[in-house]
């Protein structure tokens, strides 16, 4: 069974409190992405991940695909597989590429298993893998909320609209970035704002890691101001970073820019 995990973006992102646990308590609306790693996953004699593509850190033991399935395998009866993941999106982006990986695993064995588990139950699987992770199970845009792992639904339908993401070569661990922002009541109401028309967001739809991060990493503000030069509507930091996306309504394409040779980009529409 061959899957392609997507990215994810965050429009607004609000640190809004510490949790007992030690995570943040966060308010955001996740969309799908559609730049994707390929992931395959089959039915094998022995088990074994292979990995070609963007280099992934640590032992493929410790992989988040690989983490999905031994979950699974806790729980089920299943047999070996053989995976393997062609790695494309980038790490430390604040993309969710991993975290796409580990919920498009637990798909992919859902269905090749034939193991009837609704996306509710998938759900909470994806969860123990990382608070990113749900999300991936429905893939639909949603307000976030909590660990960024409970969801509402949300009538925010940007397909079709051209976007570009950057990403600078710039890895930014999630842990790293948090420790930086402290947590504050949003400023605004991240839904009422994002019912408006695009162009009121700039002023009004932010992420909290962004100011918490560009005096580190001055090249964030830099690709945003460059996106927002290029006709952007609507730019920012996605996630915890390091990627930076424009949003571009009514236009066919993005437009293009001169970016570094090392930078990572990705134009098409959502
Ligand atoms: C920044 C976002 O991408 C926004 O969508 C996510 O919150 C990140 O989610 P993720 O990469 O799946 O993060 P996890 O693997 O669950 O956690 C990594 C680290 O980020 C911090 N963390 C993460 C999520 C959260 N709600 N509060 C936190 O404080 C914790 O220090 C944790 O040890
Ligand atoms: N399939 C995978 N893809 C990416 N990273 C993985 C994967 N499996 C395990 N990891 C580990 O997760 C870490 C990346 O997590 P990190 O949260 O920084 O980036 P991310 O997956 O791009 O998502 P985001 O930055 O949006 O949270 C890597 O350092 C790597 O060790």
């Amino acid at each position: 069974m061959l899957v392609f995990p997507n990215a994810k973006l965050n429009l607004g992102l609000y640190i809004t409190g510490l949790r007992p646990d030690g995570f943040r308590n966060l308010e955001s609306v996740f969309v799908p992405l559609p730049w994707s790693d390929a992931l395959e996953v089959l039915p094998a004699t022995s088990g074994s991940l292979s990995l070609t593509g963007i280099p992934i850190p640590g032992e493929p033991s410790t992989n988040l695909c690989w983490r999905a399935y031994e979950l699974l395998r806790a729980d089920f009866d299943l047999p070996p597989v053989q995976m393997h993941l062609h790695k494309v999106v980038p790490i430390g982006a604040g993309l969710g590429g991993g975290s796409a990986d580990a919920a498009f695993a637990l798909r992919a064995l859902n269905d090749l298993f034939d193991l009837n588990l609704p996306p509710e139950t998938l759900e909470g699987y994806a969860r123990r893998l990382g608070s990113d992770c749900a999300f991936f199970i429905q893939n639909t845009p949603v307000f976030a909320h909590e660990k960024g792992d409970a969801f509402t639904p949300i009538t925010l339908n940007l397909t079709g609209t051209a976007c570009k993401v950057i990403y600078p070569n710039l890895h930014i661990s999630t842990a790293e970035a948090y420790a930086r922002v402290v947590p504050r009541p949003p400023r605004h109401d991240l839904r009422a704002s994002l019912a408006q028309p695009m162009k009121a967001w700039r002023d009004t739809v932010s992420n909290n890691f962004e100011d918490a991060l560009t005096p580190h990493y001055p090249v964030l503000g830099e690709l945003k101001g460059a996106l927002y030069a290029a006709g952007a509507v609507y730019a920012s930091l996605s996630g915890s970073g390091s990627a930076v996306y424009g949003l571009f309504p009514g236009q066919e394409m993005p437009p293009s820019l001169p970016a570094a040779t090392d930078y990572l980009v990705w134009s098409g529409v959502l």
